[in-house]
């Protein structure tokens, strides 16, 4: 496993610039990287293979993520690689040859976010038909600057003295259903942002969540100031230029469903598009191996269990105790996510030591979302 990271990790910074990206030339560059690196000659007939298959894809106008290519020059899975990193979330995987089958087809998810994460698979095979990673970046390059998130985060923290607001916009979730019927996002977003959130987070998934990419670029476009989360499930590169071509300035990226090299390639994407990525994790596995990345800033660790829903605010505390000085030495910023309803919950996490909370439920459910905050801090937030 190290030296097929080795291998990947020395693909070049240019080689993710956005600009290389949408060329032809930096796909054969890649290429050229993966296959020169080959050392033996086994792995060289592993290169043959994945040579054919990247061609393959780029005939067809399709873009290869950072754990094909690995899997491409290993032979391995992107499961058995994913796994052998403590990640229980398997992919479906779309068959490499139209004539391959998945082997995956009589499957059945193990839980919710298994089933999320093929459904996304199928959902963003279908968008890339439509929409081409090269069409994607093309219209990411048109959008306005990002804005600066953890900047806003940092603000709002020093400014009130409690862990800034990312105020969720969130029509319904798996493990509570819809909860609000009356959902304008424009409307709730303006009440965050009056009532002190220093930034938002838009959920875009359709089929679980009620949301929509339509409602990021609505709210975008509708005057709030508040830096964006794109609240998304990412498994593929073109969701992140496709979020910023909507006007994100933040993506999340689950670590309970990305490899390390994913994550790191994600990142540098990110980087390279003036993004924040928000990298959440819910266990102490999960965040040792984002604490290994560099680069990493902002880290929410989740109080819900995207596997079983429960949720449980002593996990922030609890990761915090075990690694809180880590996170400290790097700089990095924290957010505790999820389960936070009233101003002790809050005195919790942030007692724990936590810069910003991300809430949905506990402000959506009520009448007044934006009066609302009030009730999570038991005060007025400056804005
Ligand atoms: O909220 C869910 O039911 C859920 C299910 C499966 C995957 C993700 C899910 N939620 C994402 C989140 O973690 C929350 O939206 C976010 O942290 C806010 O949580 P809350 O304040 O408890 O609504």
């Amino acid at each position: 496993m190290e030296s097929l990271l080795a291998v990947s990790s020395s693909l070049p910074a240019a080689a993710f610039s956005p600009a290389l990206l949408s060329t032809p030339s930096s796909s054969s560059h890649i290429l050229r990287t993966v296959t020169g690196a080959a050392g033996t000659a086994a792995r060289a007939v592993r290169c043959a293979a994945a040579k054919d298959s990247i061609l393959y894809a780029l005939e067809h106008d399709e873009m290869f993520n950072s754990a094909e290519v690995i899997q491409w020059e290993s032979g391995k899975s992107i499961n058995s690689i994913a796994a052998a990193q403590g990640i229980r979330i398997r992919r479906r995987c779309r068959p490499r040859y139209p004539s391959e089958g998945t082997g995956a087809d009589k499957a059945v998810p193990r839980n919710i976010l298994e089933q999320i994460i093929w459904d996304k698979e199928v959902e963003v095979s279908q968008r890339k038909a439509k929409k081409t990673l090269h069409n994607v970046i093309e219209s990411s390059q048109h959008a306005p600057p990002a804005r600066d998130f953890i900047g806003a985060l940092t603000a709002a923290h020093g400014r009130n003295g409690v862990p800034a607001l990312i105020a969720e916009v969130k029509k319904a979730s798996p493990s509570r259903g819809v909860l609000r019927e009356d959902f304008n996002p424009v409307e709730i977003v303006h009440a965050y942002e009056k009532n002190g959130a220093a930034c938002l987070s838009i959920l875009t998934d359709e089929k679980h969540f009620q949301g929509s990419f339509e409602n990021l670029e609505t709210v975008r476009n509708s005057g709030v100031e508040c830096p964006l989360l794109c609240k998304e499930f990412v498994i593929d590169i073109w969701q992140i230029y496709y979020a910023r071509s909507k006007g994100a300035d933040a993506i999340l990226l689950i670590a309970a469903v990305l490899p390390d090299l994913d994550i790191k390639y994600m990142l540098r994407i990110c980087k390279n598009l003036g993004m924040t990525a928000l990298i959440e994790v819910h266990d102490e596995r999960e965040l040792d191996r984002v604490l290994k990345i560099d680069g990493v800033q902002l880290i929410g660790i989740n109080n819900r269990s995207l596997e079983t829903f429960k949720v449980d605010t002593s996990n922030t505390k609890i990761l915090l105790q075990k690694r809180g000085d880590t996170i400290k030495e790097k700089g990095i910023l924290v957010v505790g996510e999820s389960g936070l309803f009233m101003p002790d919950d809050v005195a919790y996490v942030q007692n724990a030591g936590v810069s910003a909370i991300l809430v949905g439920e506990s402000l959506m459910k009520q009448e007044d979302p934006g009066k609302a905050i009030a009730g999570l801090y038991g005060k007025e937030l400056l804005c």
